[in-house]
């Protein structure tokens, strides 16, 4: 029978099946960071188990981490602080990988991952968090799981699961400029809704998916979650394999030609059936942004703030609740609104091909005044690499806080924090009320429109700058 990727991946890691089709598949890595880590550890310890596979266990801090010049000093807040001393320990006791705060490796879990070759195509990869699905970009079902889930999984690197449905997402034609992965996975969104994947893994296709690099790759399969999927996936193909080769952990000599062999195979076959479609013309994606407090608010820049009579049901008191804490009038030109800050990082879009976006648009420019501008590299090798490549210059000429690596701005758990009402235009991939801290505004854009937006003081079209 014709099988998708998802079919096959999933068939590839079934270890037992029970008869009401619950499966328990075999984990090929886990990353780990300290956030949802620490009961499981103690589970592990209250238990006298062992990590069952620690060559495969990856853990790294990263959501609590401040992201100052200064931060070798060690974490102000304590609960912040005890979270990461955790992983130090744990990661140490039970002898798995470990990118501390002081390596140059460390950065966000979802970065880390594949810039090390830990994240490969055909592999299963869990890490207790929701954008875990990032790494499907590779090829690989990944997904988040909860604490419990890592307990689980650190002890016999297995995880009880039922299988999802398939969902195709494509995207036809190519994208016009000024357009990015961003905007594909938000138009994705702004479509389906942030329930439209629940139940579904999504493969991500089409000419304008395979044009991207394994970056953008990264970025649109990072969103699947904010569209309820359970994970969201690309075919690996030439670039896939040329991202992976001679990266620290990827196979090498012999292990690399067997394992091509293996992920040449690693794509959907014709005619195999998938359960939901959702077809999108790469040309008729605008650069968007969200007016909102849910990623599916997403409009294009051209438009207006929408008014709650646009809507039916619980959509229209969502509205009216969303435009009353985004400080937004029904009506208002998007382009029009005023903002006090632009943050770039996350694991959405904070890698070195987001860093030289902004910087190719930054340059000779200034970051308007008064306005708070940061760039968090997803990475501290990406940092270094933006170093090296003098975009880290041109990004701090032009205004901008050049940060450490780590989670940040994208949520509020460490010291970068929205004040309440403060208006940012955000990489990240959340715009939940409070998500950058109490009462913040955000609103999610790629890094070109975030640029963008950084010059003029305002949400603004790429495109208009020239
Ligand atoms: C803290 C963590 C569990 C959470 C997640 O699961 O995604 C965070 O990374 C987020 O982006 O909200
Ligand atoms: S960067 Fe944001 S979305 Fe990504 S793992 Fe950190 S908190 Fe979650």
């Amino acid at each position: 029978m014709a099988k998708t990727l998802y079919d096959k991946i999933w068939d590839a890691h079934v270890v037992h099946e029970a008869d009401d089709g619950t499966c328990l598949l075999y984990i090929d890595r886990h990353l780990v960071h300290e956030v949802t880590s620490p009961q499981a550890f103690e589970g592990l310890r209250l238990n006298n188990r062992t990590v069952r596979a620690p060559e495969k266990t990856i853990a790294v801090p990263d959501h609590n981490v401040p992201t100052t010049l200064d931060r070798a000093n060690g974490i102000e807040n304590p609960e912040s602080k005890i979270q990461v001393d955790a992983l130090d320990k744990n990661a140490k006791d039970f002898g798995i990988h470990y990118y501390p705060v002081s390596d140059v490796r460390q950065g966000i879990v979802h970065i880390v991952g594949p810039e090390q070759g830990w994240t490969l195509p055909g592999m299963t990869v869990v890490c207790g968090d929701s954008h875990t699905a990032t790494h499907g970009a590779f090829g690989s079902l990944a997904h988040g799981i909860g604490t419990s889930e890592v307990e689980h999984v650190l002890a016999t690197q297995t995880l009880i699961q039922k299988k999802s449905k398939n969902m195709k997402v494509e995207i036809t034609g190519h994208l016009r400029p000024g357009v990015t992965a961003k905007d594909i996975t938000m138009a994705v969104i702004g479509a389906t809704g942030t329930a439209g994947g629940t139940g579904y893994v999504i493969e991500y296709c089409g000419s304008a998916i395979e044009d991207l690099s394994m970056e953008g790759r990264m970025t649109v399969c990072n969103m699947a979650i904010e569209g309820g999927a359970r994970a969201g996936l690309i075919a690996p193909d030439e670039k896939t394999f040329a991202y992976c080769m001679g990266r620290p952990h990827a196979p090498k000599g012999a292990a690399w030609e067997a394992a091509l062999t293996y992920w040449k195979t690693l794509k959907t076959d014709e005619g195999a059936h998938f359960d939901k479609v959702l077809t999108i013309k790469g040309e008729d994606i605008a650069p968007l942004v969200t007016w909102g407090t849910s990623p599916e608010d997403v409009l294009p820049i051209t438009a207006t703030v929408p008014s709650p009579d646009d809507y039916t049901g619980g959509k229209v008191e969502a509205v009216r609740r969303s435009l009353a804490y985004m400080g937004l009038t029904p009506g208002q030109k998007l382009s029009d609104v005023a903002i006090d800050t632009v943050f770039i990082g996350s694991c959405t879009n904070g890698r070195i091909e987001d860093l030289r976006e902004v910087a190719a648009i930054m340059k000779g420019k200034k970051v308007k005044d008064g306005l708070r501008a940061m760039v968090v590299p997803g990475s501290g090798l990406v940092r270094a690499q933006a170093e090296e490549e003098g975009i880290a210059d041109i990004l701090k000429d032009a205004g901008f806080e050049w940060r450490m690596a780590g989670c940040s701005m994208c949520l509020a758990m460490n010291p970068d924090q929205l004040a309440p009402e403060e208006r940012c235009v955000s990489t990240s991939n959340r715009n939940f009320e409070g998500r950058q801290g109490r009462g913040g505004r955000t609103h999610l854009a790629s890094p070109a429109m975030a640029a963008a937006a950084a010059i003029t003081g305002r949400l603004t079209d790429v495109r208009e700058l020239g």
